[in-house]
């Protein structure tokens, strides 16, 4: 498989969710990935704040030392699990491998596709969510720029394959609540992009209290300037600008784009609004899940 083959291709699917093809290929390394128990999973549906989490992790497993921060890119500090890209990225498992403990796994797949040995060895994994229509907002810009998406087409139809549960990871729905049904394992950490947005301070705090760990106070204000949205934007070891150009194209929408909360008021329309709305009160009914949709 080459570069041509990875950029721009239709989905195949992995068990019952659309994942790129690549990715596919590459599965039966994956699934068979050996877990450390220091291991810390980072899990989300895409486009939920995956990287501003990681960000964050790694400025605490660091004692908030800036220098140390800037080592690598991101993508390199806190590997992606899954990520296969044939001709411009190897498989992510095998930089993994040679990652010293306590290693940083990003994710982003449902629960239930979570290679065997996260559980067995009785890894701690923190879980962010974001509200379906920033998700959904954040994602189509996302596609425009990350070539390894197919071509998303107009918002409309992209909001319709979102709704339809066939874009890559699948259902968005399904995603949040599979790992909602298992909040109360003492070894999970659930958290909103919004409640992050709106008081980061008492965020981080929930963080630290799950990983037994504390910071002084300075070091606190240091990770909390370092991993704001402004300074993450013009951090070229956390904005992705040092990806190859082939796979995320800056110039059509930055990785760092917006970084709100309440974007997809500038973009739905009221019927596709209204639309979205009675599609997701069908598919998120009888949950106690609830999210912040406005700023
Ligand atoms: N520090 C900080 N504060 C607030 N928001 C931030 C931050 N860092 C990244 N972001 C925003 O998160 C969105 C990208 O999500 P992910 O990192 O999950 O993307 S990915 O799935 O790993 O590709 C994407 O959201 P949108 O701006 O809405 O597109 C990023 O801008």
């Amino acid at each position: 498989m080459g570069k041509d083959e990875v950029l721009r291709q239709e989905l195949g699917r992995l068990h019952n969710i659309p994942l790129y093809k690549s990715f596919v290929a590459g599965w039966p390394q994956v699934e068979s990935f050996q877990a450390r128990h220091d291991d810390l999973l980072i899990a989300t549906y895409p486009k939920s704040g995956t990287t501003w989490l990681s960000e964050i992790l790694d400025a605490i497993y660091h004692d908030g030392n800036l220098e140390k921060c800037r080592r690598d890119a991101i993508y390199n500090r806190v590997p992606f699990l899954e990520m296969k890209a044939p001709g411009i990225l190897s498989g992510e498992h095998l930089k993994l491998e040679k990652t010293p403990s306590p290693r940083l796994v990003k994710t982003h797949l449902p629960v239930h596709l979570v290679p065997a040995s996260f559980q067995e060895k009785d890894c701690k994994v923190i879980y962010m969510a974001r509200n379906a229509k920033d998700v959904v907002v954040s994602y189509y810009y996302f596609h425009q720029m990350a070539k390894i998406h197919p071509d998303p087409g107009t918002l409309s139809e992209f909001l319709q394959a979102f709704m339809d549960g066939k874009v890559a990871y699948g259902s968005w729905y399904e995603h949040v609540k599979g790992w909602w049904e298992k909040r109360h394992k003492k070894r999970l950490l659930y958290l909103f992009y919004e409640d992050m947005k709106k008081d980061p301070r008492r965020e981080v705090q929930k963080i630290l209290q799950f990983l037994g760990k504390k910071v002084a106070e300075e070091t606190m204000a240091r990770i909390l300037h370092h991993t704001s949205f402004q300074e993450m934007k013009k951090n070229p070891a956390a904005n992705y600008e040092t990806m190859p150009t082939a796979l995320m194209d800056h110039s059509l929408s930055p990785f760092m784009r917006k970084g709100i909360s309440g974007d997809w008021e500038n973009h739905f329309t009221v019927a596709q609004n209204e639309h979205f709305d009675r599609h997701y009160q069908q598919h998120m009914a009888g949950s106690d899940l609830c999210f912040q949709m406005e700023a």
